[in-house]
C-alpha cells in the first residue's frame, strides 16, 4: 500500500493540467487543488499497512452486511477514493454481465482490478461525453468527436480521441475509467468503447473547475468555511487527443450490444453512494436548521416546526430507501452482493428531487445572516468586536461567536461555492432525475400493482 507521501510523489508524473487558462506544473503548489491533495494523502496514511494489506475500498460487498458497512465507511473517504471504489465496483459488475458473450473482456477486467489493488492506485469513472446536440446519436453528430470513439484499431490496441466532462477527482488520481455514455446502435461501433488509460499518457490533458473557497490555503480563516476549506476535490474536463491504449486495459471495442452495460453497471453503484450521502446529508441539514431556530429563540414556532418535521420525515425517508436497497440486495453468480436496483434508484430519486426544498426550508428559517453575518476577522476586531459582539448575541446562551459560527457554515454547506455544487450535483450525479425515473420503472412490478387494481375494481382478466 503507499503512504500519503508516496501518493504526493506519484502525482508528479508529467500529468497536462490546467486551471483557470493556466497550466499546473505542481497541484501542491496550486493553492486550489492543494486541499484536494491533502485530504486524498491522509486518506492513504489513514489505512496504510505495511506489506500486501489491501484498503477497504477495493473490497466487494459479499454480504448484506458487508454492503451496509462499506457504505458507512464511505462516508469517511475523500471523493478520489469514492470514485475509485465506485468505478472499479462497476467495472467488475460489467465483467460479470459480459463473461458469457466476451469472457476476454471479462479476463482484463479482473487482472486490471487486481493490479490496481496491488499498486494501491485511484482512479475516475469518465463516462459523461461532451455530447453535443442532445437529440441525435453519436453518429448523427456534426463532428464525431462529441462523443469519444476509436480513431484507429492496431494489432496492439486502440487510438481513442473525445472528451470526458465533468470528471470528479480526474487531476488527482493516477487511472481513468473510461465507459460509454449511453446505448450505442449498429453502425456506431466505434463509439463502444470501455478502457483505462492512465492520467500521464501522452494525448491526456485534464482542464479543472473547483469549488474550493477562498479560504484554507489561500489565507483566509477557515472557520469561514469550516466544511470547503477542508473538503474539496476538482472536477476535470478530460480531452484524449489521440491516445493509444494497449490491448490489456480494452475492456470493450465495438460490441455494441455491451455498450450500456457499463453506464448502467455504474449508476447502481454511484446512485447507492448518492443515496448513503444523501441520507447523511439529510440529518446535517435538519441539525442545522434545529440549531439555528434554538438559536433564535423560534424553536416552538408553528410554522418552523413544521419545516423541521418536514425535514425529519425527508432524513428518514431516504435512509429507509437507502436500507431498502441493502435489505433486498441480490447475490450474484460470483458471490457478489448488488443493491436493488429499485430501492437504490427511487431513493436517490426521491432525495435530489426533494433536496433543494430542503435546502429552501433550512434558509427560510435562519435568516438573512446565513450570508450577511460578519467574519470572524470582525470579531476579533477591536474596532468591530464590540459591535458584533452585541448585535450578534440572541439570548443568554446565544452569544455572538456561536450564532456566526453556525450561519458561516449553514452558508458554506448550502449557499456559497460549496453549497452551489452541492445543490446540482445532488441533481445531476449518477445521470439525472430522469435517468433514475427510467430504471426505477424498469425494475418497478407494474403486473403486481395492475392485479390488486383489477382486484379493487373487480375485475377479472
Ligand atoms: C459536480 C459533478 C460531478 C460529476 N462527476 C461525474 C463523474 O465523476 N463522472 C462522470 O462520468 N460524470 C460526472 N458528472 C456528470 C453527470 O453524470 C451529468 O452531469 C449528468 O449525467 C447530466 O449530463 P449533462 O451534464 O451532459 O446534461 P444533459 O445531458 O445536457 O442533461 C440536461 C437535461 O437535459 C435532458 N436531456 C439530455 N438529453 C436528452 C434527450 N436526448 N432527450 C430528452 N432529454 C434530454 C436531461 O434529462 C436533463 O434533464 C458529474 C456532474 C456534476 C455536476
Amino acid at each position: 500500500m503507499k503512504t500519503g507521501a508516496e501518493y504526493r510523489e506519484s502525482l508528479r508524473d508529467g500529468r497536462r493540467l490546467f486551471l483557470n487558462g493556466r497550466k499546473v506544473a505542481d497541484l501542491e503548489a496550486e493553492p486550489l487543488l492543494a486541499a484536494g491533495v491533502a485530504e486524498v494523502a491522509a486518506g492513504y496514511d489513514r489505512y496504510h499497512r505495511p506489506g500486501d494489506a489491501v484498503g477497504p475500498y477495493f473490497s466487494f460487498p459479499t454480504t448484506a452486511e458487508d454492503l451496509r458497512s462499506q457504505l458507512h465507511e464511505l462516508l469517511t473517504w475523500d471523493m478520489t477514493t469514492v470514485t475509485t471504489a465506485q468505478g472499479l465496483q462497476a467495472l467488475l459488475t460489467a465483467a460479470a454481465r459480459m463473461r458469457a458473450d466476451h469472457p476476454e473482456y471479462a479476463e482484463r477486467i479482473e487482472a486490471y482490478y487486481a493490479w490496481c489493488k496491488r499498486e494501491d492506485v485511484r482512479g475516475v469513472q469518465a463516462i459523461t461525453d461532451a455530447k453535443g446536440h442532445r437529440r441525435l446519436s453519436p453518429s448523427q453528430q456534426d463532428d464525431p468527436d462529441l462523443y469519444t470513439r476509436i480513431v484507429e484499431r492496431r494489432p496492439d490496441g486502440v487510438v481513442i480521441r473525445g472528451a470526458k466532462m465533468h470528471i470528479t477527482a480526474a487531476a488527482t488520481s493516477h487511472e481513468l475509467v473510461v465507459m460509454p455514455t449511453k446505448r450505442m446502435k449498429p453502425g456506431e461501433e466505434d463509439w463502444a468503447v470501455a478502457c483505462a488509460v492512465p492520467a500521464n499518457a501522452p494525448g491526456v490533458t485534464i482542464i479543472n473547475t473547483t469549488y474550493a473557497p477562498r479560504g484554507g490555503a489561500t489565507g483566509e480563516d477557515e472557520a469561514y468555511w469550516p466544511h470547503s476549506s477542508r473538503h474539496n476535490m476538482p472536477e476535470g474536463f478530460i480531452v484524449f487527443d489521440d491516445v493509444f491504449v494497449p490491448n490489456e486495459r480494452v475492456f470493450l471495442a465495438g460490441e455494441v450490444g455491451h455498450s450500456a452495460t457499463f453506464a448502467h453497471a455504474l449508476g447502481l453503484w454511484e446512485r447507492l453512494g448518492g443515496t448513503a450521502h444523501l441520507a447523511e446529508i439529510g440529518d446535517i441539514l435538519t441539525g442545522f436548521a434545529q440549531l439555528i431556530a434554538e438559536a433564535n429563540g423560534l424553536e416552538r414556532v408553528s410554522h418552523i416546526r413544521e419545516k423541521i418535521s418536514e425535514m425529519i420525515m425527508y432524513a428518514t425517508l431516504v435512509r429507509a430507501g437507502l436500507e431498502a436497497a441493502i435489505t433486498n440486495a441480490e447475490k450474484s453468480p460470483e458471490g457478489w452482493m448488488f443493491p436493488s436496483e429499485l430501492y437504490t434508484n427511487a431513493a436517490k430519486h426521491y432525495g435530489a428531487a426533494e433536496f433543494s426544498r430542503m435546502v429552501r426550508n433550512l434558509h427560510d428559517i435562519g435568516g438573512g445572516a446565513i450570508l450577511t453575518a460578519p467574519s470572524p476577522d470582525d470579531l476579533a476586531s477591536p474596532e468591530t468586536g464590540d459591535y458584533v459582539r452585541k448585535y450578534m448575541r440572541t439570548m443568554e446562551g446565544v452569544d455572538a461567536g456561536y450564532r456566526s459560527r453556525l450561519f458561516h457554515a449553514i452558508r458554506d454547506y448550502t449557499a456559497d461555492t460549496f453549497g452551489g455544487w452541492q445543490h446540482v450535483t445532488m441533481l445531476q450525479s449518477g445521470g439525472g432525475l430522469y435517468a433514475q425515473r427510467m430504471v426505477s420503472a424498469k425494475h418497478y412490478d407494474m403486473a403486481a400493482a395492475k392485479r390488486m387494481a383489477l382486484e379493487i375494481a373487480g375485475i377479472e382478466r
